[in-house]
């Protein structure tokens, strides 16, 4: 679908692509290198603390659990469901990661969107660059991300289903998906999957709901007015420093769970809550990898993990993956839920404005702050920390 009729950029990126395959042995030069690299050349501004590099070879989790959500779609009794969560709770107090599969998504609405993902990232810098972010318009391309200050060694592009009518937080930002011209069917398969992980985030959602023996919807109302979630592409290009850099700093997701398609080459690592150590996920075919992110934290008051995790990249080979981040609206006010809490179990949490907190940490992206960029643990309480 994406080569049948050929714009000047992807024609230019194609005979870069065909000079590249017949120079292979001439990768050396600086000219080709970068264009294997999708325009990122290794510095300073890549390399993390020797603390945070990621060693060799990071040891594969055993524990992640697995979770077939079969039960949801093939109209199993009720206990069959109630199982599930339970599942569900298990997995995100005691990891905060889980992989699915029997979770509804069609095989082709995948293939359609990681084609989508790779034609994108194929095309020629300035193709990119004519669809770039800015600070005043944050949908788009983008290869400067950067997490707690070190520059992440990847190329982005950020998408949202719903464009807001306002801003999450007032001002003059313009949240506009910008649609790369002569990309047939880029934004239908975009589209296409986007909708079809909202669909899979709300029965994710229910089922963290009842695995806190709350009402089945009770989180639904905080997704209603001007929703934030948003979708990224990542693409990793293969590194010449894997020992130095990373695909992504450590962080957690500040939303409320994150849906991550992944190809097979892995790199993506958590760190697992029972020592500390980093672990690498393993890649599924046809799975998702669900993590509840600081927002689920907040409501179920610390029941629940949001896990940190990083990506690690390696000097052979590319990665893509593909974060669906479910995000509260912006009008939404982030707290321990009332059920949860108690004269033997105060509230954990000061409540913050979604909306807020959320344009917040995106101005981050754009500057290097001096101080590390917001977390949830500037509303943690006081009085109750350790
Ligand atoms: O690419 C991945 O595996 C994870 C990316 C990630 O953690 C993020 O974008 O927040
Ligand atoms: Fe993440």
């Amino acid at each position: 679908m994406f080569v049948d009729s050929l714009s000047p950029c992807e024609a230019e990126s194609l005979s870069l692509r065909s000079q590249h395959n017949s120079r292979a042995e001439l990768l050396h030069t600086n000219h080709s290198n970068l264009i294997a690299m999708g325009g990122l050349s290794m510095d300073q501004s890549f390399v993390q603390a020797p603390e945070h590099r990621s060693k060799v070879t990071v040891a594969e989790a055993t524990g992640v659990p697995l979770i077939d959500l079969s039960p949801l779609t093939s109209g199993d009794a009720a206990a069959a469901v109630d199982a599930l969560a339970a599942e569900v709770g298990a997995a995100s107090r005691e990891w905060g990661f889980f992989l699915v599969t029997g979770h509804g998504v069609p095989a082709e609405t995948v293939a359609r969107a990681t084609a989508a993902q790779r034609a994108f990232f194929a095309l020629p810098a300035e193709c990119k660059a004519a669809v770039r972010r800015s600070e005043a318009a944050p949908l788009g391309y983008y290869e400067s991300e950067h997490t707690k200050n070190v520059r992440d060694w990847k190329e982005v592009f950020d998408l949202v289903m719903h464009e807001p009518t306002t801003p999450p937080a007032g001002g003059e930002v313009v949240y506009e998906n910008k649609w790369p011209e002569d990309l047939p069917g880029f934004r239908e398969a975009l589209e296409e999957y986007m909708e079809a992980l909202e669909e899979l985030a709300f029965k994710l959602l229910e089922l963290l709901a009842r695995s806190l023996n709350l009402k089945p919807d009770r989180l639904h109302g905080f997704f209603k007015h001007q929703p934030t979630t948003f979708f990224r592409l990542n693409h990793y290009p293969p590194c010449p420093s894997p020992d130095l850099a990373l695909g992504v700093g450590r962080h957690k997701d500040p939303g409320a769970l994150t849906i991550l398609y992944q190809d097979d080459v892995g790199g993506l690592d958590v760190r697992r809550r029972s020592d500390g150590e980093w672990v690498r996920v393993r890649c599924v075919p046809d799975s998702f990898i669900i993590n509840v992110g600081d927002t689920m934290q907040v409501w179920s008051n610390d029941r629940y993990e949001s896990a940190e995790h990083r990506v690690s990249v390696n000097s052979a080979r590319e990665r893509f993956s593909m974060p669906y981040f479910f995000n509260p609206a912006a009008d939404a006010v982030v707290e321990p839920l009332g059920e949860l809490v108690g004269e033997d179990e105060p509230p954990r949490y000061s409540a913050y404005s979604w909306g807020e907190f959320f344009s917040t940490k995106l101005s981050g992206n754009y500057k290097k702050l001096d101080v590390e960029n917001l977390q949830i643990e500037h509303f943690k309480k006081k009085d109750l920390e350790a």
